[in-house]
């Protein structure tokens, strides 16, 4: 089943929404027929990326609902936090389908999204209308919605990590840890301190320690495949590279697995999903084996004496971590095959 969907991308100079553009560009069934900018509308879309030349529209359409529900079926928000929980409404109303790749519309609670991201929560019945399109995981109920929430980039990779060994009860859920690190394309296109070249260069760091706003995100689908309550400690680092993530996780293991049983489980796990990779016994991914990809790479180390194993996932936090993502659950709304349009190596090295 095929035919030609029309997209918009609001968020368009930023790193989400340029990679909704180029991976778009090589979809079969999809057609951009308009990219938005709020502050340079009129301008080429080449003058802010100019690897970006030979889209179908290059000039950059002011955010007027009206004008994308004319042009568009299918709207990517690639916004900053707060703006998809004023927009988003809007977009439905105006019969356009929405898949929002920010923060707005993935915690259920009013509450933890305001505790969290300090920002007024999209409405109850937003959140309650979203769905969180965890791929892998949760793809089943994306199918013909019309409001999607992208997971975040490091849930994205530490879920699909953890999730089969929870759900199956190998490991504990309250002794989790997930030690996480980033590229620095992970903290948008916009200058900053945090990310000037002099102070990200050369350099470690632990950022926003027991303050992130993927905590909660992270515990809710944990909580929701453990069926009870799950908190758990999770800690974000600053790695001088591009693109990339890696979730080390450690848990404690309940009952007797091995290596071998940990990969067993998430090959049957993951079987016919073509964007999770499992590692032989002995090898552990490195981010750049996925960069450029909509691959989610996972290894595992059982430790016999500590009864703890250690799990590695790896993602391209722009691809699986944001646009491949979001692509891959517009397949899945549209009920094309997941892998339409991403299905490519990573760019090594
Ligand atoms: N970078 C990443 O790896 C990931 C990012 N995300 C999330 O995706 C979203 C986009 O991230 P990213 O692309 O990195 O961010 P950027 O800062 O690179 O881009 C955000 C874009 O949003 C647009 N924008 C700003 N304010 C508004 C507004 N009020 N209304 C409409 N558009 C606005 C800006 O474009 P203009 O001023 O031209 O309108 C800007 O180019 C964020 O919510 C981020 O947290 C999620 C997963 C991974
Ligand atoms: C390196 C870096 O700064 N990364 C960002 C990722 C933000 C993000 O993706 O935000 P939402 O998923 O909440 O939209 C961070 O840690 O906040």
């Amino acid at each position: 089943m095929s035919h030609t969907v029309r997209a918009a991308i609001i968020g368009a100079t930023g790193y989400g929404g340029a990679e909704v553009i180029r991976l778009l560009q090589a979809h079969p069934y999809v057609h951009i027929t308009s990219v938005i900018s709020t502050s340079n509308a009129g301008a080429p879309l080449a003058d802010h990326f100019p690897h970006l030349q030979e889209i179908v529209v290059d000039r950059l359409d002011a955010l007027d609902v009206e004008l994308i529900a004319g042009k568009a079926d299918v709207v990517f928000l690639a916004t900053p936090a707060g703006v998809s929980a004023e927009l988003s409404p809007k977009l439905l109303a105006a019969g356009l389908k929405v898949i929002d790749i920010s923060g707005d519309l993935r915690l259920k609670s009013s509450s933890e999204y305001e505790q969290w991201y300090k920002k007024p929560a999209a409405s109850a019945d937003m959140l309650e209308r979203s769905v969180y399109g965890l791929c892998e995981v949760f793809g089943d109920e994306v199918k013909g919605q019309d409001l999607i929430a992208n997971p975040g980039c490091y849930p994205t990779a530490s879920l699909l990590g953890l999730i089969p060994a929870v759900e199956a009860g190998w490991i504990d859920p309250s002794t989790i840890i997930i030690d996480a690190k980033s590229g620095v394309s992970g903290a948008g296109r916009g200058v900053g301190l945090g990310t000037h070249y002099a102070e990200v260069n050369e350099n470690f760091s632990a950022y926003k320690v027991n303050k992130h706003q993927h905590i909660p995100e992270i515990e809710q689908a944990l909580s929701r495949v453990a069926g009870k309550p799950v908190v758990t400690t999770f800690t974000t680092h600053l790695v001088p590279m591009t693109r990339g993530i890696m979730s080390t996780m450690y848990a404690t293991i309940q009952g007797e697995h091995s290596t071998q049983d940990f990969i067993d489980k998430y090959k049957a796990y993951y079987e016919g999903r073509k964007f999770v990779r499992i590692r032989q016994a002995g090898k552990t991914p490195a981010t750049k084996e996925v960069t450029g990809s909509n691959y989610c790479d996972i290894g595992f180390a059982v430790d016999e004496r500590t009864n703890r194993v250690t799990i590695v996932s790896v993602i391209d936090n722009v691809v699986k971590g944001a646009a491949g993502q979001a692509i891959q659950n517009l397949n899945l709304m549209y009920g094309w095959d997941e892998t339409t349009g991403l299905l490519f190596s990573p760019v090594y090295p």
